[in-house]
C-alpha cells in the first residue's frame, strides 16, 4: 500500500509538474540567443535550466551552463527580446503532461482546496493557465513575480496557505524539483513530485520528497479527503 495524505489544501507547481513547457521556452531562448549572435543551445539543455523563472533560463542560455556567470551586456539586450518572444508564445508548443486534466478533475472532486505556485512569471502564468484550460481550476495562482521572494523561498507557500485560511501543517504541495523540496520543507508543507519533471537533470528522488509518483492519475489512491 502506497502512503496516503490528507492535505486540506494542495499548492500545484506548473512547469515540469502540470506542463511540459520546455518546446515553448527552447524555442524563445534559441531565437532570443541567435538574435544577440549566441549559437542555440537546444531543448535538452533548456530542460535543465528551467525552474528558477525566465530571468534565470535567458542567464543560463548565455553561460551555457546551469551555475556559471554569464555577460551582463549581453543579457541586457536578450531579456527584452525573450520576454517579447516568450508572451507571443507562452503556450503554442507546451502541452499538459497525460493525467495532469484526470488529477486536477479528481482533486476538486475531493472538495480540497487547489492552488497555483510557480517561479514564472505572471505575464506568462496567466496566459499558460489560460490555453490549456486550467485557469478557472485554482483558488489562488502565485507567480514568481507576485510576491518579493519565490521557491526554494517558502514565502509564496505560506503566503497560499494564509490566504486560504489552511495551516501550513495541513498543506501539500505536488513539485518536479528540488526547489519546490526546499520550498514545501521550509514552509512546513508535505511535498509529493512528478517523476518526469525538469529538476535541472536530477533524479527528483535524491532530495527526499514524501512521494514521488509518475502520473497525476496516481493522486486517485494517494490522496483521501478528511
Ligand atoms: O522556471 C520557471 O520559469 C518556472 O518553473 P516552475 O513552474 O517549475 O516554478
Ligand atoms: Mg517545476
Amino acid at each position: 500500500m502506497s502512503k496516503t495524505f490528507s492535505p486540506e489544501l494542495i499548492m500545484i507547481d506548473v512547469d515540469g509538474t502540470l506542463v511540459d513547457s520546455v518546446p515553448d521556452l527552447s524555442w524563445c531562448l534559441d531565437e532570443t540567443l541567435k538574435k544577440v549572435g549566441l549559437p542555440p543551445r537546444g531543448e535538452a539543455a533548456a530542460r535543465k535550466w528551467v525552474g528558477n523563472g525566465v530571468i534565470r533560463i535567458v542567464e543560463r542560455g548565455i553561460a551555457n551552463d546551469l551555475d556559471a556567470p554569464h555577460d551582463e551586456a549581453i543579457f541586457k539586450d536578450a531579456m527584452p527580446i525573450f520576454r517579447e518572444l516568450y508572451a507571443e508564445n507562452t503556450s503554442k508548443r507546451s502541452k499538459l503532461y497525460p493525467g495532469v486534466r484526470e488529477g486536477v478533475d479528481y482533486l476538486k472532486s475531493t472538495g480540497i482546496k487547489i492552488g497555483c505556485i510557480t517561479n514564472k512569471d505572471e505575464q506568462f502564468t496567466h496566459p499558460i493557465l489560460k490555453d490549456l484550460g486550467l485557469w478557472n481550476d485554482f483558488e489562488i495562482v502565485i507567480s514568481g513575480d507576485t510576491l518579493e521572494k519565490k521557491k526554494p523561498d517558502p514565502l509564496p507557500l505560506l503566503h497560499g496557505a494564509k490566504m486560504l485560511g489552511v495551516k501550513p501543517e495541513n498543506s501539500l504541495m505536488l513539485g518536479d524539483s528540488t526547489s519546490d523540496v526546499k520550498a514545501a520543507r521550509a514552509a512546513g508543507f508535505e511535498i509529493i513530485c512528478m517523476s518526469y519533471g525538469y529538476n535541472h537533470g536530477d533524479d527528483i528522488r535524491d532530495s527526499n520528497p514524501d512521494a514521488v509518483i509518475d502520473s497525476m492519475t496516481e493522486l486517485r489512491d494517494m490522496i483521501k479527503p478528511r
